[in-house]
């Protein structure tokens, strides 16, 4: 079937936390409405951009794009972006059943609220391996109260002006800042438009709940008070089920839980997003799971839960371990891989300019975007030559901040030869202050990769792979890389195009935490049009 939806994107003010700011609306919406889809339909997207003075484009994440992937929506990667006044038609089918998610890919613009939830379910006979009652898609993001202009401004400026933690969490676009913290005027706490997210439950039934996560920067715990979440999916497969009592999420991540209403009927209880992996200055995002016939709007009797300590990585690392594929449900990755790229996660000083750099390049878009300039052959619009393979992993302290006096930014590619096996290794370092290392979720493009495992300090090129999992690997589009330590990938280059792989935090990828993949390219048929109109991507150019 066709899923045909006409969108009207457009900046609105919102008091999403109850503060007063510019959001970007698709149909008057932040979260935008949820595509329900069937595995298998076609998703049409009449996306008007009535933005004013802003370009747009929107990314369809996790969604493969096989045979289409000029409608990945990544500006600079796969199309140009839509310019104000302009209506783009979005295409694609959508193959595999699961939770999906589509947000902003320009710029910063996805921080301004510009996403929402994909819902692939099964066709009708078909069932998934477990059963339940409802289901309900959520999703969570942070929100700060700084315009995008302001934030990238001072990103990009030699007196780097970092953005700082954000000012709340918000659960399906609903959030409660302090208002009593700020002068009267533009935050108002008894706005209708910023009471908590409620989701309402029968006594005795089984949700679904698919949670995703399109937050800027944290990283978040989940939880339901009392209640325990059954992980049974992680970005569209099966997982083989396992039980947590807070679900560790990342930046590109979805995740369906199974919860059961088997608490005391009498009362609600508190939904609770919590800010991990970064010193919490954010006060939790808080939701009211509802027992139906309770009201709906009153708060549980009791004191929210706080939510694990922001910086023990140990259980975190547990559950990213814990998560495999389920039985029968198993895909095996190849024994062996064809090509190994180490890619070292670290800030660099470029120029007097604070940058994240991926083996010390920092990576920069040229303004044709890159499907359009390969296919076309558009040599010159970006440095041809071969970003590295490896950082100087002999040599390098991964412990102590980056000397590189050799880091650069650049806009080179990979090229992947079609239909050969990668494994990617992403290396964890210190950043440009002592004694830090972050946490960043690295999103692939176009692709799913076999998570092969996960480990502390420096890789060891002869010793880890023997760890590797080959008896079954989640296959996954996101995955975490813990502060000082590594995570190892394998993913087939199978689906022709060019596919941005990078650090899911707004602000990194911003900053250059990046690369490109272009694999299988010759195969594609004439590239559509309606992608072209910047850059040297101009139609009219080119007859
Ligand atoms: O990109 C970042 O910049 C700051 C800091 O490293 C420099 O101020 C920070 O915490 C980030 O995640």
């Amino acid at each position: 079937a066709i899923r045909y939806h006409k969108w009207e994107v457009k900046y609105e003010y919102k008091s999403l936390d109850c503060y007063q700011k510019l959001a970007i609306t698709i149909n008057g919406q932040t979260p935008g409405p949820t595509i329900v889809a069937e595995k298998d339909d076609t998703v049409v997207v009449e996306l008007k951009n009535s933005l004013l003075t802003e370009n747009v484009a929107i990314h369809w994440h996790g969604i493969h794009q096989k045979g289409t992937p000029w409608f990945d929506g990544t500006a600079g990667v796969t199309q140009c972006p839509i310019v104000p006044g302009d209506t783009f038609v979005y295409k694609f089918v959508v193959d595999r059943p699961g939770t999906y998610m589509y947000h902003a890919h320009y710029g910063l613009q996805r921080t301004n609220g510009l996403y929402g939830m994909i819902q692939v379910s099964l066709p009708p006979g078909v069932s998934e391996p477990y059963t339940y009652d409802h289901e309900e898609s959520i999703l969570l993001v942070d929100w700060y109260h700084q315009s995008t202009y302001e934030q990238a401004t001072g990103l990009n400026s030699l007196n780097f002006v970092w953005v700082g933690e954000p000012q709340s969490l918000l659960i399906q676009g609903k959030g409660m800042f302090n208002c009593s913290t700020l002068a009267a005027g533009l935050c108002n706490a008894t706005n209708p438009e910023c009471s908590p997210y409620v989701m309402t439950v029968v006594p005795g039934k089984t949700y679904r709940l698919r949670i995703g996560s399109l937050t800027s920067l944290s990283a978040l715990s989940f939880e339901i008070e009392g209640h325990n979440l059954t992980v049974v999916e992680a970005d569209g497969s099966n997982v083989e089920p396992f039980v947590v009592k807070n679900l560790f999420i990342y930046s590109g991540e979805t995740y369906s839980v199974l919860i059961k209403a088997d608490q005391a009927p009498t009362r609600n209880y508190w939904i609770v997003s919590t800010v991990v992996g970064r010193n919490r200055t954010t006060p939790n995002g808080l939701g009211i799971l509802n027992y139906s016939p309770n009201n709906p709007s009153t708060s549980p009797p009791t004191v929210p839960p706080v939510g694990p300590a922001w910086n023990d990585v140990e259980p975190r690392l547990a559950q990213s371990q814990s998560i495999k594929a389920r039985k029968d449900y198993i895909t095996r990755p190849p024994k062996k891989s064809d090509r190994t790229i180490i890619l070292l996660n670290t800030q660099n000083n470029i120029s007097g300019y604070i940058r994240w750099s991926v083996s010390n390049v920092s990576y920069t878009l040229p303004n044709t975007p890159y499907l359009i300039a390969v296919k076309d052959k558009l040599h010159h619009v970006f440095n041809q030559g071969h970003p590295p393979n490896d950082y100087d992993s002999q040599h390098y302290d991964i412990f102590s901040p980056p000397e590189n006096p050799s880091a650069t930014t650049s806009n080179k590619i990979y090229k992947l030869r079609f239909n050969s096996v990668v494994d990617i290794i992403l290396q964890n370092a210190n950043t440009l202050s002592k004694n830090t290392s972050e946490t960043h979720p690295w999103h692939l493009h176009g692709h799913n990769f076999w998570v092969m495992g996960y480990g502390k300090g420096k890789f060891d090129i002869h010793e880890d792979p023997k760890k590797y999992n080959l008896v079954d690997p989640i296959l996954k589009n996101t995955v975490s890389v813990q502060p000082y330590g590594w995570t190892a990938l394998r993913f087939r280059a199978d689906n022709p195009g060019v596919w941005f792989f990078h650090c899911h935090i707004d602000y990194h990828m911003f900053l250059g935490m990046a690369v490109v993949f272009e694999e299988g390219i010759e195969k594609l048929g004439t590239l559509p049009t309606s992608i072209m109109g910047c850059g040297k991507a101009k139609v009219s150019d080119r007859t």
